[in-house]
């Protein structure tokens, strides 16, 4: 039996896989969730560090796995590192080993770094998001905590308790990115739950006070009308609401065409942006014609002065 009963591992603490035989050696503890612990650990005469995740439920742990094993032939930068079991004194517990993600969660990357971002940090994780269903299983559980971003804007796909093959229902979900809690669909895991999960952390991004009075009302009548008044109130989504209209009412024939989609819309708005406004000369040239004035005509009164 494989279930984890141990309150946490403290720093130091020696993690050996009983097939492979590896040592991981705990730093301290990265968080805690449903599923498990993950820890910060280096290995035994290795340079690096990994997160190494602890599961309380052996086929949880598994199941995890073998979504990671799967992905690893498509990643070229693979997540998972190695799974195994331990003995931590009084049971067997498993584990795995994945890639450590140095970074913050998605909302506190946003916070910190400002709106501008959800343009860049959105088309990379719908390039993971394809990669995902390319291979045929949905994420599900698609929430900002579960999308790690590191300082240059690096974003990892963290968690994947949550996945499940196509056409399965959705195994975990939070309730604002879920699509049945808006009754806009079913909990089956699809393409389109994950894109309308990513939609709505998207409102949330951008304008978390209207997502959460929308959120507020009964149940049986919460809708997708209510996220696109939001899509349609705040200027602040006009690059977006095409796009996020699109993916809440489930139009996107698959992944790739949502990714395409948003380069596009993206690659349009920064050029509309940059391009100058007819007309009108750019504040900095006014300035430097000023400038340059006033130097020309210190010059004339030193020259006849002289
Ligand atoms: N690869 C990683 N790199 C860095 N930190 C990580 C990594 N994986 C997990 N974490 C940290 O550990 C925390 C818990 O991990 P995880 O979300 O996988 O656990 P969980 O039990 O499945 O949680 P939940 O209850 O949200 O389902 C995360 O919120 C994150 O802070």
């Amino acid at each position: 039996m494989t279930t984890l009963s141990n309150p946490g591992y403290p720093p130091g603490t020696v993690i050996t896989g009983k097939w492979r035989n590896s040592r991981y050696i705990v730093e301290r503890m990265l968080g805690k969730g449903a599923n498990g612990k993950v820890y910060l650990v280096h290995r035994a005469g290795v340079r690096g560090r990994y997160a190494l995740k602890v599961g309380h439920d052996a086929l949880d742990l598994q199941s995890e796995i073998n979504v990671l094993n799967a992905l690893k032939e498509q990643m070229p930068d693979p997540y998972l590192v190695e799974a195994d079991d331990h003995h931590d004194g009084s049971h067997e517990v498993s584990f795995y080993v994945m890639r450590y993600i140095e970074g913050s969660p998605l909302h506190r990357f946003i916070r910190k770094r400002g709106t501008e971002w959800v343009s860049l940090i959105g088309l990379k994780l719908l390039e993971k998001l394809s990669v995902l269903h390319a291979s045929g299983y949905a994420f599900g559980d698609l929430k900002p905590d579960n999308v790690m971003v590191s300082a240059y804007g690096r974003v990892e796909l963290i968690d994947y308790g949550g996945v499940s093959s196509f056409g399965r229902s959705v195994k975990q979900f939070t309730e604002w990115y879920d699509r049945g809690y808006w009754n806009a669909g079913s909990r089956t895991g699809d393409v389109s739950y994950d894109l309308f999960s990513f939609a709505v952390m998207c409102i949330g991004l951008l304008d978390e006070k209207s997502l959460r009075e929308a959120s507020c009302q009964l149940p049986q009548t919460r809708s997708v009308a209510d996220l696109q008044l939001i899509l349609r109130r705040n200027p602040v989504f006009k690059p977006y609401a095409v796009w996020l209209n699109k993916a809440l009412c489930g139009n996107f024939a698959d992944s790739r065409e949502a990714l395409n989609e948003w380069k596009k819309r993206m690659y349009e708005g920064t050029a509309k942006s940059a391009r100058p406004i007819p007309g009108r000369t750019p504040r900095w040239l006014r300035n430097a014609f000023a400038l340059s004035l006033v130097i020309m005509a210190c010059a004339v009164y030193f020259f006849f002065r002289s």
